[in-house]
Formats: C-alpha cells, sequence, structure tokens
C-alpha cells in the first residue's frame, strides 16, 4: 500500500480515482487543485480525500507525488515535493520545454535525494525509442492527428475554423520543443518523445486536426544505425477532456502500481 498525493482533479485524475477506488496497492487520499477547482473537488470526493491548493498544506507526507494537471504545476508543486525528498510522476512533460525547466526539476531532485519519473502517457513503444537513442538514431518523426474539437482553445483556432473544417489539416509543423510550448495540452507526446530520443530541437513534429477521426491518433517513425521503427496507437479520449486519451491515465497507473509490485512492466 502507498499513500498518493495527486495534483490535479481533472479529466485524468477523476479516471484515476476511480481506477483506484478499490484498489489495495494504491490509495489516493491526498489533492492539490487550484483555488477554482476546491468546491467541486470537494463536492465530489468527500471527508476521505485532504483536499488543499498548496503542497505545504498536505495533512501527511505522502509517498509519492503525481501531477496530471498543468505545465505550471510542476513549478508550484513537482519542484517543492522534489526538493523536500517526494518522488514524483508526472505527465505534463511539455514543460521541459521551457527555458531552464529540465534543470530546476534535476537540481530539486538531486536536492532532496527524489526521483522523477517521466511517463509515457497517451503514446508508446517510448521503451524503444530510448534504447535507439543509444544505439544510433538519426531521425523522429511525430505526427498527431486529432479530431477538430481537440484542438478548441490552442493557436489551432486561428490556423483553420474548426467548425467548418472538410478534410485533414496540419495546424503546425516544425520541432518538438515549439509544438511543447505553443501546444501545451496537446503536445506532452511530442515533448516525451523528443526527451526519450533525439531531443526537443531535432525531434520533427506535426499536429493535425482531422474531422474523420473520432479517436486521438499518435504516430511516429525512427531511424538510424539500430535500425527502423514505426508505432501508431489510436487512442480512445476520456468522456471529460476530448483533448486527452485514455491510456494516459492508465500510464500513470501503471506507473504507481510498478513501484508496489516485485516485478513487471
Ligand atoms: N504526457 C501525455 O501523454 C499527456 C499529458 N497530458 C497532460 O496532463 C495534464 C492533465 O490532463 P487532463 O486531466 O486531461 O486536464 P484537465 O484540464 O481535464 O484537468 C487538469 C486539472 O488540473 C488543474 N490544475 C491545473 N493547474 C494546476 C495547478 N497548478 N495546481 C493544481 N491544479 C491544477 C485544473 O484546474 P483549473 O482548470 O482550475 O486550472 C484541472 O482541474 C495536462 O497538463 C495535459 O496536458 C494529457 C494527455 C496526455
Ligand atoms: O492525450 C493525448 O492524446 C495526447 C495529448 O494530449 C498530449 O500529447 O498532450
Amino acid at each position: 500500500m502507498q499513500h498518493v498525493a495527486m495534483v490535479g482533479y481533472g479529466a485524468i485524475g477523476s479516471h484515476l480515482m476511480r481506477m483506484f477506488a478499490a484498489d489495495a496497492r494504491v490509495r489516493l487520499d491526498q489533492v492539490i487543485v487550484g483555488a477554482t477547482g476546491l468546491k467541486k473537488a470537494q463536492a465530489a470526493l468527500g471527508d476521505g480525500v485532504a483536499i488543499v491548493t498548496r503542497l505545504e498544506d498536505l495533512p501527511r507526507r505522502p509517498d509519492v507525488l503525481i501531477e496530471c494537471a498543468s505545465h505550471r504545476a510542476l513549478t508550484e508543486h513537482v519542484v517543492p515535493a522534489l526538493a523536500s525528498g517526494i518522488d514524483s510522476i508526472i505527465l505534463s512533460i511539455g514543460a521541459l520545454a521551457n527555458d531552464g525547466m529540465a534543470e530546476l526539476l534535476a537540481e530539486a531532485a538531486n536536492a532532496g535525494s527524489s526521483r522523477l519519473k517521466l511517463v509515457s502517457g497517451a503514446i508508446g513503444a517510448i521503451d524503444a525509442l530510448a534504447a535507439a537513442q543509444l544505439g544510433g538514431l538519426d531521425e523522429v518523426v511525430y505526427v498527431g492527428s486529432k479530431p477538430p474539437s481537440s484542438w478548441r482553445g490552442s493557436p489551432g483556432e486561428s490556423v483553420v475554423c474548426l467548425d467548418s473544417l472538410a478534410e485533414a489539416t496540419t495546424l503546425f509543423k516544425g520541432s518538438a520543443r515549439d509544438a511543447a510550448r505553443l501546444y501545451p495540452k496537446n503536445a506532452n507526446v511530442a515533448a516525451a518523445l523528443a526527451l526519450a530520443g533525439l531531443g526537443l530541437d531535432a525531434t520533427q513534429v506535426r499536429l493535425v486536426a482531422d474531422p474523420s477521426l473520432s479517436h486521438n491518433v499518435h504516430s511516429y517513425t525512427a531511424q538510424g544505425r539500430f535500425g527502423r521503427m514505426s508505432f501508431t496507437i489510436e487512442g480512445m479520449a476520456l468522456p471529460d477532456n476530448p483533448k486527452t486519451s485514455a491510456l494516459t491515465a492508465c500510464s500513470l497507473a501503471r506507473a504507481l502500481i510498478n513501484r508496489v509490485e516485485p516485478m513487471g512492466f
């Protein structure tokens, strides 16, 4: 049994709460939310879960902190958690494209002798890509395609009219670094692939709005001295957030289970 503090109670957070409601391995018993989300979380979660807005207000020291909130949550909550010795697992990986963020996280982990884990989220085969990076990797090309509704609130809205899109249209083409900065809620996968493989500047990214899709499709190819690989996933979106694939929550759940199981993937 491990006690987990969770940052963010949105589409992924509420999904994880349901997943672990009756699981003896993981107790999600503390949640950090933004001030505006306090009432909603209190009404949904009841008395069994401590809900606070600051890390220092958590009533007990968690065994691990998980983040399913936003890029800014890393500076607000994950950096101080790591610095105080709490292992952390994050999903908002695109934040590492911001200047100095990776260094800040690493310094905090070193200062607290804690570990930061980046999980694969909505994508897969990151283990193969990270291994290929050691075996000679020359090119990584990622394409993230989602239905038009998944791009609402993003800069894609000024590229096309999402409501009347008739065919698949590229919203962004460029580096993983620029994708992660411009599309913080849609390009965490691009950043994860980049950090596992060729880096944020050399990883090529295309983001596409496609009215023919009902899933979020993530696809990439990689090649180099190690050989050649390709991976595609059609991920079902979470009902509360069309931008977010359900596998993302499962990836965080798997990372938590792996901390307590004697063996596993
Ligand atoms: N690595 C990957 O493959 C993927 C990563 N993600 C990322 O995971 C994160 C969560 O996704 P999802 O659940 O769908 O998003 P939602 O928008 O549904 O939920 C996020 C919740 O976190 C809250 N929140 C945001 N910032 C903070 C903060 N600083 N402190 C406390 N709470 C905060 C939000 O509150 P409020 O609305 O009040 O700000 C909201 O309730 C996002 O950053 C998303 O981009 C998502 C999919 C894939
Ligand atoms: O959940 C997804 O499909 C991917 C996503 O939003 C991201 O990469 O940020």
